[in-house]
This record gives structure tokens, sequence and C-alpha cells, in this order.
């Protein structure tokens, strides 16, 4: 299976309009290259404009559904679309991922469950999903998580108990914590005995320099390809099957031990 992740440079003066047409045909250049694109959070707006939330909220179904459900069908591609600034029906807003077939129709969609920024940023301006998400392909099923989720082992044992096999985590990572970014896709990845596919944005917005360097990571734990610091489409075959080989070889999952009792005072 091949995978591309396009690491987009999400910079001031780009607008979500204009990068929508861009990032479009970037998916579409993927069309018998890759058979699953992964694009990164919030890459309409740079997931540390928080200004910008309201403003280049839409619908699910709206002009960023619209467009990259046509790119992932023209491509003939299974397509992560990363995630939009959601406007849900009742007027509250989301971080919400996009999951699309190689035939255009909307697989799934994912609202973040961990929001970023403690008091302040997304964390107050937007809702919190609550479901986990995982996606069947032929050759795998994805697990979904978005940015700082990454940071919650809890979400990621969630998503395996569910099936998942490939840990699709798009962000919008600063540069300032790029060590976490990478430790944090390995850990996630030797923990689970699962592929993890992390991209990430590349360019400064909202005055937050970001980190790039995209990573795919197997289930050892062993990097297969890192990104650079720009915007850049990074491609990588994997096997799949491995999963079930690492699991069976080294069957540490079957020795969890659940429902420890908190200490005794
Ligand atoms: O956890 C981090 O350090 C970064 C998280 C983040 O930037 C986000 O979730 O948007």
């Amino acid at each position: 299976m091949r995978a591309s992740l396009i690491q987009i440079a999400v910079d001031e003066g780009d607008s979500a309009e204009s990068r929508r047409g861009r990032v479009a045909s970037l998916v579409r250049d993927q069309a018998g290259v890759a058979d699953l694109v992964v694009l990164p959070e919030l890459w309409t707006t740079g997931a540390f404009a928080y200004e910008e939330f309201a403003a280049e909220a839409e619908p699910l179904d709206g002009p960023t559904h619209e467009a990259m459900a046509k790119a992932a069908s023209d491509a003939g591609v299974w397509l992560h679309a990363g995630s939009i600034p959601e406007r849900a029906p009742d007027g509250a807003l989301y971080n919400t991922s996009l999951v699309f077939s190689p035939s255009g129709e909307r697989a799934a969609a994912y609202r973040k469950i961990h929001r970023f920024g403690f008091d302040k940023g997304e964390a107050v301006l937007m809702g919190a999903g609550r479901d986990l998400v995982t996606v069947r392909l032929p050759e795998t099923t994805l697990g979904v998580a978005t940015c700082y989720d990454l940071r919650f082992p809890e979400l990621f044992r969630g998503l395996v108990d569910a099936g998942a096999e490939t840990l699709v985590v798009p962000a919008g990572w600063p540069e300032r914590r790029r060590a976490h970014w990478t430790l944090l896709a390995q850990a996630r990845a030797v923990e689970n005995q699962a592929f993890v596919l992390a991209c990430g944005t590349a360019g400064t917005h909202a005055g937050v320099p970001q980190a790039g360097h995209s990573i795919v990571v197997d289930p050892w734990g062993e990097v297969l390809a890192e990104a650079g610091p720009g915007e850049e489409v990074l491609t990588v075959e994997f096997d799949p099957a491995r999963v079930a080989t690492t699991r069976e070889q080294f069957p540490a999952l079957k020795d969890r031990v659940l429902g420890l009792q908190p200490p005794r005072r």
C-alpha cells in the first residue's frame, strides 16, 4: 500500500479559497501514485489562527468537503482530508476531520476530542468530540485522531480495541515542540503495534512557526519516512500485514491488565 502525506505550507496571505484549489490539485497529482492521501489539520485557516475559525467555519458538506470529495474521486484515492473548522447546525464549532473513499463518498467525519489551548484558543472556541472513529479500507483499518490527541494514549488504545491498524494523525504542530511530535508518533506506534501516519503543516501563521517533519512510523517503531520543514509530499510504501505479524511475534497487547485498583490509603 502506498500513502502520500501532503505537508501543506499554511502561511498568511493565502486565502482559504486559493489554498483549497492548490491542495485539490496536489491531491489529483497523487492519481496512480498513492492509495491513501493524508492532509494536515485545519489547513484552510491554520491551527493557530484562532480569530479566523468563526469566519472560515463551514458546514460539514461545505466548500472544503465539496472540493476534497471531487479531488478524491478524480485521483481515485482514499483521502483523509485533514480537518476543517466545522459549523454545526446548532451553531457550535468543531475541529472536524473528513475521510473520503475513492469514489468521493464521505466515509467518516471525526470531531477532535482533545482541544488545544488550555484556557484559550481552540479549547474555548470549539466543542469537543466524543466519538472514536475508524474507517475500513480494503487493506487496513484506519483509526483517526487529530494533533493534540497524540498526547492521550488512551484514545489510541480505544482505536486499537475498535480494530485500528493504521493510526492517521493530521496536525498543525508547532516547531517549538517538534521533539514531542516525533517521540509521541513513535510511542503511539510501538505501544499499539500499529502504523502511524502523522501529517503536519509547514510555514508560519499567527506568529507560530510550524514543525513540518510529517512522519510515518511502522509497528516496530521504526521511522519509514520523515519530511523536512517545508511544503512537501511524503510518499511511502508500507505493508499493512506487518501489524498482524508484529502483534503475533511480540504479543505484548495480549498482556494488558485492565481495571487496576487505585492505591489503598
Ligand atoms: O500538543 C501540542 O504540543 C500541539 C497541539 C496543537 O498544536 C493542536 O492540537 O493544535
